[in-house]
């Protein structure tokens, strides 16, 4: 077994979607970056990732290369899930944290959690995500941004390199 930590931050704007967890939300500013800026699913990517000791998301995905820009980060966990699996590793579980002053997460979890579980082919309840407001402090608290942290463990398939 291993275990894998990741975190990642972007910035609220206007004219950008927000995308999180794979998923649309309903929203009047979304998150900029070189890629959709899916935080959730860049903390998950990057906790697998730190599970197997290979560096970061932006080892893997460099924010300067225009093939990344606006991409979407389901296709970009997809690659992660497929090094993992020919790593030999599968997901034991994650726990994703976000921390947001709005939108409400809560109605588009279960949506969120069965896109994760179908890119990182695990189980619905190997995935759980949870969300917290800041109570008004700090730039979370002002709407200045979305966080979110991960924390994975993988667990041996006993078949590395076959795939
Ligand atoms: N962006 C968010 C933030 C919170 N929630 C849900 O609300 C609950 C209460 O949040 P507090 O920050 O006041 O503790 C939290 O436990 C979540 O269920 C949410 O859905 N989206
Ligand atoms: C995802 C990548 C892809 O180019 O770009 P960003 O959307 O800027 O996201 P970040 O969390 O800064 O990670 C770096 C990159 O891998």
């Amino acid at each position: 077994m291993r275990i894998g930590i990741g975190f990642d931050v972007h910035r609220l704007v206007t004219g950008r979607r927000l995308v999180l967890g794979g998923v649309e939300m309903a929203s009047e500013v979304g998150l900029e970056g070189h890629s959709d800026a899916d935080v959730i699913l860049h903390a998950a990517m990057d906790a697998v990732l730190g599970a197997l000791a290979l560096g970061d998301i932006g080892h893997f995905f460099p924010n300067t290369d225009p093939l990344f820009k606006d991409a979407d980060s389901v296709l970009l966990a997809e690659e992660v899930a497929r090094v993992m699996s020919q790593q030999g590793y599968r997901i034991g579980n994650m726990d994703v944290m976000v921390m947001a002053e709005k939108p409400k997460l809560a109605p588009y979890v279960s949506a969120m959690r069965a896109r994760m579980a179908g890119v990182f082919n695990c189980p619905v309840g190997d995935v759980g995500i949870k969300a917290t407001t800041m109570e008004g402090l700090g730039f979370v608290g002002r709407e200045e941004g979305i966080a979110a942290q991960a924390v994975v463990l993988l667990e041996e398939t006993g078949k590395a390199g076959l795939k």
